[in-house]
């Protein structure tokens, strides 16, 4: 396969970047890394693993960025570094410090790919691809916080003109602070054009309001599991229109989505999402999505 364009967070899933995490994550300090309790780097591999069989089952294409003992605990975590249009790839420019590596990583992979780069995003902007969230493929929402900032936005929204692609700011709220990770993306996924899974208490409400201007039908996030999963529960993976993946353990987040018509396929992943602090939505990084 060699097409490429993903701008919108739920057409079936064709092609995708990922990075299995190894050395750099069992030797990462997990203080450091804001990792939580639950982090458990073999468990988190083994898990790993298991959403790498079930995207294969389904015949999704991975391109994998080389796992090497470079020290980039985060890296599995490819949603966050780029985001791939039609046109090429944009290269991303992390909020935390700790990922700057992973840019080089993805650059050379799209190379290897033979995906064209569209742009990058260079001091002193930040963007982080947990934070975009494609309405149509016209228009890119981005949350506005600790890992994407003001100037990040301006150099997006620069990048992407060109393109005919218009680029909104939503602010996020402080949350569990600054070392924490919140994106706009761990408040509300997309599980189908016309369907979000948000979590009301901290969405930014001009993005709430935007999402009932599009028509989008909301399902709320039991607050008692965003809780329990330490704000995991709504990164899910959309694999297709209302065909998601989330983690096991949840089955109120699971009985609402159902009830919306989705079909959802549990992972068992805490040591991987919970204990490194990323949703299971963040560790795949589309390259193309198609009907
Ligand atoms: N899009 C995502 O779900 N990203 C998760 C990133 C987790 C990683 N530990 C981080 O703090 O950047």
């Amino acid at each position: 396969m060699s097409g490429y364009g993903a701008q919108d967070m739920a057409l079936p899933l064709r092609r995708v970047l990922m990075r299995r995490p190894g050395e750099s994550l069992r030797k990462a300090d997990p203080a450091a890394w804001h990792y939580g309790p639950r982090f458990n780097a073999e468990q988190a591999i083994a898990d790993y693993d298991g959403l790498v069989r079930l995207l294969m089952d389904r015949h999704v294409e991975i391109a994998w960025l080389g796992e090497r003992d470079d020290g980039l605990a985060d890296s599995m975590f490819t949603a966050d570094l780029s985001l791939v249009t039609a046109k090429g790839a944009v290269v991303l420019r992390p909020g935390k410090p700790a990922r700057a590596g992973e840019a080089a990583l993805h650059e050379a992979a799209f190379r290897a790919a033979g995906i064209p780069l569209l742009g990058r995003i260079k001091s002193p902007g930040t963007v982080e691809g947990g934070d975009c969230l494609w309405l149509d493929a016209e228009t890119l929402a981005v949350g506005r916080g600790l890992r994407t900032d003001e100037d990040g936005i301006a150099a997006l929204s620069e990048l992407l003109a060109p393109e005919g692609i218009d680029v909104l700011g939503y602010d996020l709220p402080l949350w569990r602070g600054a070392d924490a990770c919140l994106h706009l993306g761990s408040v509300a996924t997309f599980l189908a054009r016309d369907l979000a899974l948000i979590f009301p208490p901290i969405l930014p409400v001009s993005f709430y309001r935007l999402l009932e201007e599009w028509g989008v039908s909301m399902i709320e996030a039991p607050a008692e599991e965003f809780r329990d999963s330490a704000g995991m529960s709504v990164g899910v993976l959309t694999l297709g229109p209302r065909d998601i993946v989330m983690l096991d353990g949840y089955p109120r987040t699971r009985a609402a989505m159902e009830e919306a018509g989705c079909t959802v396929h549990l992972l068992s992943a805490e040591a991987l999402c919970i204990g490194c602090e990323g949703g299971l939505g963040g560790l795949v990084c589309p390259i193309l999505r198609e009907a």
